[in-house]
Parts: C-alpha cells; sequence; structure tokens
C-alpha cells in the first residue's frame, strides 16, 4: 500500500496556481520524484506544487514544508501555496498567525479575511551565486541574456532575483504579446541558470500596477507564481520601475505584493479550496 494512503489531502488553488496540501503530520514518510510526478498525473490530484506537511523542525513553528513541482523535482519557494498551506492550518484551530518552515526559512503567515492570507516570503537576494547563476555578474538588475536574433533580440537584459527560488524578470510592454509557452522552456533550460529559473515576463503599467505573465521551472505555464510576483516587484523597486508596493496582476487573479523597509517581501493573496478527502489506498499502489 503506498505511504501516503488515509492521509489528508487539499486540492486547492492560490489565485489560480494549482495546488495540492497533503499532510503527512502524522508519518516519517518522505515524498519522492515518482510518487509527485503520479500523484500530478491524476486529475484529482492534479498540481502545479505539492505542499507536503512534515512534523515541525524548529520549536515555535507549526510544520516543516516541502514543495514539489509537477515534475517531481523540489521548488525552495511557493508563495500561493503557502497561502494555501495556512488556511489549512488556521482551519484546524482557528489561529489567524502562525510561523511554518521551509528550505526558504521560516515564513510568518497571518489570515487578513475569510480565505484571504498574507505571507512573508522573507528577503530576496541579489548576488550572482545566490540566484544562482552560472557566472560573475556584478549588477543582477540587467544581466546579458538575450533570444533570438544578436541584433534584433526577441527579449533581453532580465533582471534577476532569487525569493529562495531563481527568478528572471523580462521588462515587455504586453507580456501576452510572446509566446512563452514557446520560449519558456528554451529559458528555464539557459546554461547561465544552473539550477534552472522560473521565467517571467513583467509590463508594468504605473508606479503600483505590474502585469506578469509566468513560465515556471519544472512546471510550465501556470495561472499565478506568488514568489514570482514578489521577484518582479522587487526587481521593479530596485529598477526604479514602481514604487515598493504593488498590485501585480496575473492570468488567475491579483496578489498584492510590498517589499518593506526592513527587507522582507510580504505577500497577500486569495485561496480557494477545491476539494478535500483522504488517499485512495488504490490509487498509487502501483505508482512509485
Ligand atoms: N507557484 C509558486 C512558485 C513555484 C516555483 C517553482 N516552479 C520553482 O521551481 O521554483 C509560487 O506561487 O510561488
Amino acid at each position: 500500500m503506498s505511504p501516503l494512503a488515509n492521509h489528508p489531502f487539499w486540492k486547492m488553488n492560490g489565485a489560480g496556481n494549482e495546488i495540492v496540501v497533503v499532510d503527512l503530520r502524522a508519518s516519517a514518510h518522505v515524498v519522492t520524484a515518482a510518487e509527485a510526478r503520479a500523484i500530478a498525473a491524476d486529475e484529482r490530484s492534479r498540481f502545479d506544487q505539492m505542499m507536503v506537511l512534515h512534523k515541525p523542525r524548529t520549536p515555535g513553528t507549526r510544520c516543516f514544508i516541502r514543495i514539489y513541482n509537477t515534475d517531481g523535482s523540489f521548488a525552495g519557494a511557493c508563495g500561493n501555496g503557502t497561502r494555501c498551506v495556512a488556511w489549512v492550518l488556521s482551519e484546524e484551530d482557528g489561529t489567524e498567525s502562525f510561523l511554518v518552515e521551509t528550505v526558504a526559512g521560516i515564513l510568518a503567515c497571518r489570515r487578513v479575511g475569510p480565505a484571504a492570507f498574507s505571507v512573508d516570503m522573507g528577503e530576496p537576494k541579489f548576488g550572482w551565486q545566490d540566484i544562482p547563476l552560472a557566472e560573475e555578474f556584478r549588477d543582477t538588475r540587467a544581466i546579458e541574456l538575450q533570444i533570438g536574433p544578436i541584433d534584433a533580440p526577441i527579449l533581453h537584459s532580465p533582471s534577476v532575483v532569487s525569493m529562495g527560488n531563481p527568478h528572471a524578470i523580462f521588462w515587455v510592454d504586453d507580456p501576452y504579446a510572446y509566446d512563452l509557452p514557446k520560449i519558456g522552456p528554451m529559458l528555464e533550460n539557459h546554461p547561465i541558470f544552473p539550477e534552472r529559473a522560473n521565467i517571467s515576463l513583467a509590463g508594468v503599467k504605473s508606479r503600483d500596477h505590474i502585469v506578469l505573465w509566468v513560465w515556471e521551472r519544472g512546471v510550465g505555464i501556470t495561472r499565478a507564481c506568488g514568489s514570482a510576483a514578489c521577484a518582479a516587484l522587487v526587481a521593479a523597486a530596485r529598477t526604479k520601475r514602481t514604487g515598493r508596493a504593488a498590485t501585480v496582476s496575473l492570468p488567475g487573479g491579483d496578489l498584492h505584493i510590498e517589499w518593506r523597509d526592513d527587507n522582507h517581501v510580504v505577500m497577500t493573496g486569495p485561496t480557494e479550496v477545491e476539494h478535500e478527502g483522504r488517499f485512495d489506498p488504490a490509487l498509487f499502489a502501483t505508482a512509485a
């Protein structure tokens, strides 16, 4: 029988980003990449990211979260998924503010509405080794990277940021004017990104509004990406395109992002439950 059998799970979305939350706090099992891919392949539990809750590692936190992409790889951060986890934990005991832990660190979550949450996504990192990039760039506000003909590139000079995961943001007028499904995989796997990267096209509409379309590492096109929204706002503020707070509009909805003076990035947005239940013991018996 699968080690996941009978453990609680929720199929949710955060601004359209498809999220599965699995509660393994009562188990010592660590989901394998093959199990993650099998769960993503079943339409009842399809996900962009799966958030697996484990027993806390640090006193004062509610759980340790492992984050999986559709292809079974690990994601260092997932803003939309963290809001979904916050909904599960808040419903569990009625608390409205608590800490969770991921590989990117300890994140503070706060309920701000019936299904809306703020998550402190921590501090952005800008050093080329932090992203990471394959070679030294002193200034990561715009790195030398382009695709298309040398003298007439289609996209060039992205800003790069780590929010616990690697992001590249290309500045354009209209993100939807580009063939991101075709360009995305080339950029995600470009040799400049040794751990691959999440690729965003960002259109700055005003000092406090960004339109964003994202090709996610290990997933593909998604309807929203919280950490990309944080990375885009930080990169926009760093390059003086916006102020330090903005609404980021993604295909699945809007997120509000603020880069506070203490250097922490706070993301606020919705969550929605689609269905919940327990893993069917038969379902993944042969998956791994
Ligand atoms: N959708 C997620 C981010 C996923 C990033 C992931 N694709 C990676 O490998 O870094 C979010 O809301 O932040």
